[in-house]
């Protein structure tokens, strides 16, 4: 019996390794946008006590008895909004970039995508690639900012998935990329080519970020950090194009939760003030996000339109996410390369 050139002796179970690799990893989301299915999927996610940093004692009986019982009714609702055929647009997004990724890395590596909640889940993807023989696996979370909500609780679950397993794969994560020239570039090539197709000229572009309680930066989370950076090297990109000159920029912070301090400022209270100036034409790109997600689809596109035109605003447009775009693609394409170099 011979694998990949080895001889084994005719009693030896079947081997399969010496493969690589590659999982996108993203947030995760409802199977279904009903409420069920959401309530499972927030249930997962807002255990989770890197995401809710309050002791389970007091924070469970809040999360079962209070959140659990309203929140799925109302997002759901916002899911519906945004549903495809194909699904959630996140899981969706992501799947077509695993797909495009294993087209273009062919033989060197088996690319696939997980979702840190819900499905398909971290566990059965890393397990299906191990039995596909990848003992060498790059994980790549998909937040380009750093956030222990986030990127740590991917490395939480890889740790807890390995913790069962006997023949362990070896592992690499790809970095945060927030100032990474790469996705910097690709930002600014893809935002400024969707400008240029607008019928507007803005005013005024909101960079919005996803937000998170003002006490986690006081405890030295560097996420509002990188955020801060992201921004700033994509303004002075962006400030050399024709498309946004006289553009003003402003970061933002969107999705706030609870009746916690949020970082700030935040993006729909942004929307109205902007309105209320005077602000008649205005964008938003949320460059922190890989792909659109139903914050970006639904809160920002189709809440964030209400609040800025009822605040006196005219004309108004959300930017696509890097999603498969070219600029996306060729980023992410590169971005695997370098750090699969050495393996590949
Ligand atoms: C305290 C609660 C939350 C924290 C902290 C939080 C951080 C955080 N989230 C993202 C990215 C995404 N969040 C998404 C949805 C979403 N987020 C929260 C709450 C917190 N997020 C909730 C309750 C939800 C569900 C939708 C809703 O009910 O409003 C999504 C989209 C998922 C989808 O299915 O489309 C993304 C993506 C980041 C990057 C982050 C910290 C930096
Ligand atoms: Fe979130
Ligand atoms: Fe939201």
């Amino acid at each position: 019996m011979t694998w990949r050139g080895q001889n084994l002796p005719p009693d030896h179970p079947p081997v399969k390794s010496g493969r690589i690799g590659v999982l996108l990893v993203n947030l995760g989301t409802p199977d279904a946008p009903d409420p069920v299915s959401v309530k499972r999927y927030l249930k997962q996610f807002l255990s989770d006590r890197r995401v809710i940093e309050i002791p389970p004692i007091a924070w469970q009986p809040i999360l079962r008895g209070i959140i659990l019982n309203t929140r799925p009714q109302k997002s759901a609702e916002a899911y519906a909004k945004i549903w495809t055929p194909r699904g959630s647009p996140l899981a969706d997004i992501t799947a077509s970039q695993a797909e495009a990724m294993a087209e273009v890395l062919g033989e060197a590596a088996r690319v696939d995508y997980a979702m840190r909640y819900g499905n398909p889940s971290i566990e059965d993807k890393l397990t299906h690639l191990m039995r596909e023989g990848c003992d060498r696996i790059l994980i790549a979370p998909m937040y380009p900012q750093y956030c222990a909500a986030t990127t740590a609780t991917v490395f939480d679950e890889i740790a807890r998935v390995l913790s069962e397993m006997r023949w362990q794969p070896a592992l690499r994560f790809v970095p945060p990329y927030h100032d990474d020239d790469n996705y910097i570039a690709a930002l600014a090539d893809d935002l400024s080519r969707q400008v240029a197709g607008l019928d507007f000229s803005p005013e005024v572009m909101l960079l919005s970020f996803h937000g998170m309680p003002l006490r986690t930066l006081e405890q030295g989370d560097p996420y509002h950090c990188q955020c801060c950076k992201t921004s700033r090297l994509l303004q002075e990109r962006l400030r050399e194009r024709p498309e946004f000159a006289g553009t003003r920029f402003e970061t933002t912070f969107q999705s706030r939760f609870g009746p916690a301090k949020w970082l700030e400022p935040a993006t729909d209270d942004t929307l109205i003030k902007e309105g209320e100036k005077g602000t008649k034409r205005l964008v938003v790109a949320a460059p922190g996000f890989a792909v659109d997600c139903v914050e970006t689809l639904e809160e920002l596109a189709l809440e964030g339109r209400d609040e800025f035109l009822e605040a006196g605003g005219e004309q108004y447009a959300v930017l696509d996410c890097l999603n498969t775009s070219d600029a996306g693609l060729g980023m992410l394409d590169r971005m695997l390369r370098r750090e699969l170099s050495g393996w590949i």
